[in-house]
């Protein structure tokens, strides 16, 4: 089958969508990289977010409206993917769309109810091509008491599980997160953010420089570090927390970078990139040294780096240097592609979907048991053959 997998992530950056051949279920699954495309992320768009996002700027109207403008956005990656591919609508078995979060909540605030947000109607993606779209994958993992993230550990234990090797797979979009596989157990597989992982010097980036973000470290490499303020910084709250646990912009965002620059103006711009930089590195070598050494008993072998953060060398450095037992490698070298990683693994998810199997990684979201994630969304013309044959296999 063909399928169009769509992530539009924290960054904000733009949305992402791979179209790969993808047949089998569960392990026997076999996926390849037909296209991947990255439709930009309009300026507009992007600030609507970021109000829908804020809860002192956000209202019921501005949500309903961005989920039909990101439902268009969305389609027009579908459409862009395709063409880099050259393959028409109608070859289309699926579309698995993530959508965008506009606010996930696995530790609610007293009075209020666990709960996560993606917007991008699926509705308009199933009209515009005539495809059925598996959307919305969170939530039925946090019905199951989980914390509907991370969802890509399953992709990987199926793409990256290493019978000689313990391999820690790091991805570095606004947040960083980890899937552990280790060797000897690959039922044990578990994952969990470790913090900020562009999202921080991202924002510093666009207030201190007018840029989106530190293109290849270059801003970082003139930078020093400030062992004042990254001793704070590794004292936020989230880093002890025993994992699973998840995060998201509402600890790392907007917010706290307002506080931060206010307290330490007396740094140059550079060094506040720097230390900013070295925290996203900082903060995952702690993870992996306080929550998974211990559970692989032994060391990490290699850890994979995919995201955006891939690009960024000062951050793969720390790492580096404070896991020198580590092989610390990119997907590329592996042959894989950083930028395209989630949303091939929004694919195989919507893959298992309409197979009626489950592709929650339950040790990795803390859930009650396995659950199938997503709703789908028909197209116009009703039930189309693909989708049929893998209800019928199903
Ligand atoms: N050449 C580069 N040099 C440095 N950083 C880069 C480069 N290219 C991309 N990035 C970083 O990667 C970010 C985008 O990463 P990615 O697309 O993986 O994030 P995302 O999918 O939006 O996030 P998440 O995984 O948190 O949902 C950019 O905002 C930027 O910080
Ligand atoms: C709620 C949400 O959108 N979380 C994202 C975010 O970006 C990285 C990290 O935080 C991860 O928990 C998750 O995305 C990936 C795709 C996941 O679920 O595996």
């Amino acid at each position: 089958m063909l399928a169009v997998g769509l992530m539009s992530g924290t960054s904000l950056d733009g949305v992402d969508a791979a179209l790969v051949e993808i047949s089998g279920v569960d392990e026997s699954t076999d996926v390849k990289l037909r296209s991947f495309v990255t439709v930009p992320m309009p300026v507009d768009t992007r600030k609507r977010i970021e109000a829908a996002c804020d809860p002192e700027r956000s209202s019921s109207r501005l949500l309903c409206s961005l989920n039909f403008e990101l439902g268009q956005l969305f389609s027009r990656a579908v459409e862009a993917a395709s063409a880099a591919a050259g393959v028409a609508d109608s070859d289309l078995a699926f579309v698995a769309s993530h959508g965008q979060t506009v606010w996930h909540e696995p530790y609610p605030a007293e009075g209020l109810c666990a709960g996560t947000l993606q917007l991008g109607e699926p509705a308009v993606i199933a009209r515009e091509h005539g495809v059925c779209v598996v959307s919305d994958f969170r939530k039925a993992d946090m019905a199951a008491g989980g914390q509907g993230a991370p969802l890509v550990p399953f992709s990987e234990k199926i793409l990256y599980g290493d019978a000689k090797r313990n391999v820690v797979l790091l991805n570095l979009g606004g947040i960083g997160n980890v899937t552990v596989l280790p060797h000897d157990n690959v039922s044990g597989v578990f994952a969990f953010d470790t913090g900020p992982g562009n999202m921080m010097i991202d924002e510093a980036c666009k207030r201190l420089f007018g840029k989106p973000f530190d293109a290849g470290g270059a801003i970082a490499r003139r930078g020093a570090v400030s062992e004042g303020l990254l001793d704070e910084l590794m004292g936020n709250p989230f880093l002890a927390k025993e994992p699973p646990k998840s995060t998201g912009r509402e600890v790392f965002g907007a917010g706290s970078m307002d506080r931060l620059l206010s307290s330490n103006s007396n740094l140059v711009p550079e060094d506040i990139v720097r230390t900013l930089t070295e925290f996203t590195s900082a903060s995952v070598a702690d993870a992996c040294t306080r929550y998974v050494v211990p559970r692989v008993h032994g060391k990490i072998d290699r850890l994979v780096v995919g995201g955006g953060g891939a690009h960024n060398p000062v951050v793969l450095e720390g790492i580096a240097r404070r896991l020198p037992q580590t092989e610390v490698m990119t997907q590329e070298d592996l042959g894989f592609s950083s930028d395209a990683k989630e949303a091939v693994a929004f694919a195989i998810l919507g893959n298992q979907t309409l197979h009626g199997r489950p592709s929650n990684v339950p040790t990795a979201t803390g859930a009650a048991g396995p659950a199938v994630l997503g709703n789908i969304t028909l197209p116009p013309q009703g039930w189309t053959h693909s989708v049929c044959a893998c209800v019928k296999e199903a």
